[in-house]
């Protein structure tokens, strides 16, 4: 069984409540439809009760009738998460008017529902920015305990077996902090190994990425990720991570013993932490199209409770996994 086909049995034995918040959007649709179908998780889809059926009539989907409906502006919670939205955001000027607003934007009342214990999750992305997505998904889940930033991680399937863990590889962060300090950078590489133990199983081997390997190139730049290292491996003691390092110091064995002698990550690197959002995000997309890698993310790491984004490119087959990820990232969070 491959790692997906794992995580999406995971999924169905302890069946979640998943909450799509872009619940009139086709391709949404499309997944809810096979999820359902495939008893993956439990769906809760957010939008008009009359166009999402119409919409799942006209595409010929027989499974959205097993979905649960809410439509944001007539729901029977207004005003219990209204008041909830208040409670949480009181410190920062949130009136009740505000709030009997922003609890008819589907983002916003995804991440109510979660709270209130009322939904175990959400994905949404394929149609909202990730700015959308994430700024209601920080203002009411939050972080973990003792988790300052929220970062995104990008499972990558390549077509290069010889690299990473038989071609798999986690990049973070790809999705949230555009110019993370060193400590903001650490804490990165810190959630990573996380996901990449509890999501891929395996044991995490982190490159701090850099245009310099071990003082090849003298900047503030490379400072920092040497710092961000250095910091990482106080907040973890157990962390196999080396920095900084370039791309090919740590994927390539012979290059890696050339420019980092003695390093027991270079050349072995299974988690890549890219300096900064600029060259996680545009790192992951040339992998991605260029080198014909499966990317699925990105994985938030670091919040409270499970929320995911999708890129706006995603496809049917993105969202249903990324389903799967947001149900075993719940089952992960209550057990622990
Ligand atoms: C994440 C992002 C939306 C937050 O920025 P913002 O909307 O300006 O929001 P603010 O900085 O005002 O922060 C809003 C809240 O989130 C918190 N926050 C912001 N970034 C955070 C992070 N990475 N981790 C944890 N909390 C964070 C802030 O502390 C603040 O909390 P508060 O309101 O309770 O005090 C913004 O950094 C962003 O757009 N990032 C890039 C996303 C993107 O386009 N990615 C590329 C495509 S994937
Ligand atoms: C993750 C990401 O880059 O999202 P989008 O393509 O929607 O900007």
């Amino acid at each position: 069984m491959n790692l997906l086909e794992s995580i999406i049995e995971r999924a169905k034995a302890d069946k979640q409540r998943i909450v799509l918040p872009e619940g009139t959007e086709e391709r949404t649709l499309r997944a809810a439809d096979l999820i359902l179908s495939n008893g993956i998780a439990d769906i809760i889809l957010l939008g008009d009760e009359q166009s999402i059926k119409e919409s799942a009539k006209k595409m010929g989907l027989n499974n959205i009738d097993k979905a649960t409906i809410v439509n944001p502006k007539e729901h029977t919670k207004k005003k219990e998460y209204t008041d909830l939205l208040v409670e949480i955001r009181k410190n920062k000027g949130m009136t009740f008017e505000k709030a009997s607003s922003l609890v008819e934007d589907p983002l916003y009342l995804a991440c109510l529902m979660i709270k209130n214990g009322d939904a175990d999750g959400e994905i949404a992305g394929a149609q909202n920015t990730t700015g959308d997505v994430l700024r209601p998904a920080l203002q009411i889940i939050k972080t973990l305990p003792g988790v300052k930033v929220v970062s995104g991680a990008f499972i990558m399937f390549t077509q290069t077996p010889q690299y990473g863990e038989n071609g798999i590889l986690l990049f973070a962060d790809c999705a949230v902090m555009p110019n993370p300090n060193a400590e903001e950078l650490a804490s990165i590489a810190v959630s990573s190994a996380k996901t990449m133990q509890s999501l891929v199983n395996v044991e995490p081997r982190i490159a701090m990425l850099s245009f310099s390997t071990k003082g090849s190139a003298d900047h503030e730049m490379v400072d920092k990720v040497r710092e961000a290292t250095d910091l990482a491996k106080k907040m973890d003691s157990n962390l196999l991570i080396d920095g900084e390092l370039q791309a090919d110091a740590a994927l390539v064995p012979s290059v890696g013993s050339s420019k980092a002698p003695g390093s027991l990550i270079a050349g072995k690197a299974n988690v890549l932490v890219f300096p900064s959002l600029e060259s996680g995000n545009i790192g992951y997309k040339l992998v991605q199209r260029l080198g014909n890698a499966q990317a699925v993310g990105p994985v938030l790491q670091g919040m409270a409770a499970p929320i995911n984004d999708l890129s706006r490119g995603c496809s049917v087959e993105d969202i249903y996994n990324m389903v799967a990820i947001t149900a075993n990232q719940a089952i992960g969070l209550k057990k622990n």
